[in-house]
């Protein structure tokens, strides 16, 4: 039989065709946006605390990847057969096609969500968490946008395995693609020709697609963006001024600011805090300073709840901000959390965002405030902290010391009344310490209160009002800089010494 080369022309043109791809089209954007939206809860359900959810979710999946799909094309098309009330909606080969594939594809969607979550960093939950968000917040506007990002090449991938897997609706009498190539070649036997002409729609469809997403890719690629240029001198001059410094004045008889009471905890077994007590008053600056695995980083995590205690309460203002045993997001902890700021070694910007976006997200979502005013507010601290040249720019963009010092200005613009410090300059390179470490001073000269977790004895020296030195869990020393330095043959003096060498 010679092959037909104009019957072939003629299918390109051939308007059941045409419909049949549209079919295919809308077959595939129901599937695959559904998938992405369901797939996300049944991600976050597989992930979550609750027993009974994770099981669910892993009953799902379990279930709908091990069901061939034709078999689950052929028993939701005939279950009316079972439930005849159902006749109105299944007895549509659409509506029947489209539940078969998205209770299939949400489960395969569901797993490739959860990579793309569990790609995400620890840090940035608890950025958020220490920005006050609610854990909502922080899945919408922090965790998400990143998991979809890490696993847009795999979903655009699985996009085009749905739109190869519509051939199978044929099954049940939709007219898809290849059901209208099977009715022409089994009146007129091309079925070369036929199926060539199939080939080229499912060819073009998938074509059009991936040139669609690749096009997506490249405008959400974050990499090869350039930022706006700025010109800071003329900006800083519409910017509010920025407030005096108020010369440090600490109060030691005003009531702390901050109280920890017997705070405790262990970690497998281990005693890491052993009934710490600590109080901090306004404006002070303490140093918490001690050998690697004393509990200084657990004690700072532990006030701002990022980590449970086991033991104590924290008090904040005078008023019970955290207790052990506290349900996280509890009340007084959501309602106040935005007066501690806190600083991480490792910076958690939000990668996703500029550094203007990175600043803004939390405030926004917490203040009342108009957006222009709080722009330039956020513009203002960014100033402060010598990076409002830098506003448009995105972390990835900056060095390390740059991104510490964004991730100060983002503490800032809560205006908290104590900032945190967790080894602000560990993960700095040696030259880049020094930038943020006279920003921390300069902080320091206007009164702001800080706690601040560090290995830099100079500094500690040099601008505490007390330094506290962590020893097993315990709270060894807590004194003047003045004071410890006459401590000789001390064991503080000793570990300040060989800091110092070191
Ligand atoms: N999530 C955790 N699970 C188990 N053990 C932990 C956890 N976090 C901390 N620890 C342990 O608790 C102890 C104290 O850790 P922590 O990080 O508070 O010490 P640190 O004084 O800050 O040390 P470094 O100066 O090295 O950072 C260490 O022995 C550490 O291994």
């Amino acid at each position: 039989m010679q092959f037909d080369w104009p019957y072939l022309f003629s299918l390109l043109t051939f308007a059941d065709f045409w419909k049949a791809s549209l079919v295919v089209v809308q077959l595939s954007l129901l599937t695959w946006c559904s998938g992405v939206v369901l797939g996300m809860g049944i991600a976050f359900a597989r992930r979550s605390r609750s027993r009974v959810l994770r099981k669910a979710a892993a009953l799902y999946i379990w279930l709908f990847r091990s069901l061939p799909l034709l078999v689950l094309l052929i028993f939701i098309f005939n279950l009316p057969q079972m439930f005849p009330a159902l006749q109105g909606v299944l007895g549509n080969p659409f509506v029947a096609s489209a539940i078969a594939l998205i209770l299939s594809e949400t489960a395969y969607i569901a797993e490739i969500h959860r990579g793309g979550l569990m790609a995400v960093q620890k840090g940035q939950f608890e950025a958020g968490k220490a920005l006050g968000l609610s854990r909502g917040r922080i899945n919408a506007y922090i965790i998400v946008p990143q998991a979809l990002r890490i696993s847009l090449p795999t979903l655009v991938n699985e996009f085009i395995t749905i739109v190869k897997m519509t051939s199978l609706v044929s099954v049940i009498s939709l007219a898809e693609i290849l059901m209208v190539g099977e009715r022409l070649y089994t009146d007129n036997f091309k079925v070369m020709e036929t199926l060539l002409a199939v080939a080229f729609y499912y060819v073009l469809i998938v074509t059009v697609f991936e040139r669609l997403f690749a096009w997506l890719e490249v405008r959400l690629d974050i990499q090869r963006r350039t930022p706006d240029a700025i010109d800071a001198e003329a900006l800083r001059t519409t910017l509010p001024p920025a407030s005096a410094p108020s010369r440090r004045s600490v109060q030691p008889s005003a009531k702390p600011i901050l109280e920890v009471n017997g705070m405790t905890k262990a970690f497998d077994g281990k005693c890491v805090l052993d009934g710490i007590h600590l109080a901090v008053h306004p404006g002070e600056v303490i140093s918490i300073i001690g050998p690697s695995g004393s509990g200084k980083t657990t004690l700072i995590r532990m006030i701002n709840g990022l980590e449970q205690m086991d033991k104590g309460e924290v008090f904040l203002s005078g008023r019970s901000f955290i207790h052990a045993g506290q349900p996280d997001y509890a009340l007084p902890w959501r309602t106040q959390i935005t007066k501690i700021g806190m600083v991480f070694q490792g910076f958690n910007l939000f990668p996703h965002k500029s550094v203007i976006d990175n600043l803004m997200l939390a405030p926004r979502l917490h203040f009342n405030e108009d957006p222009r005013t709080l722009r330039q507010h956020c513009l203002a601290m960014l100033d402060k902290v010598g990076m409002l040249e830098h506003a448009y720019k995105y972390p990835h963009q900056l060095s390390g010391g740059q991104q510490q010092r964004v991730a100060i200005a983002r503490t800032l613009v809560m205006k908290p009344s104590i900032i945190l410090f967790d080894e602000p300059t560990s993960a700095l390179d040696p030259e880049r310490v020094a930038e943020v470490l006279d920003v921390i001073a300069r902080l320091a000269q206007e009164g702001i209160t800080m706690l601040i977790v560090t290995h830099e004895m100079k500094f500690a020296f040099s601008v505490s009002d007390r330094v506290v030195f962590m020893e097993n869990g315990h709270i060894a020393v807590d004194a003047p800089p003045a004071e410890i330095r006459q401590m000789t043959g001390s064991r503080i003096h000793a570990f300040v010494n060989d800091i110092a060498m070191s």
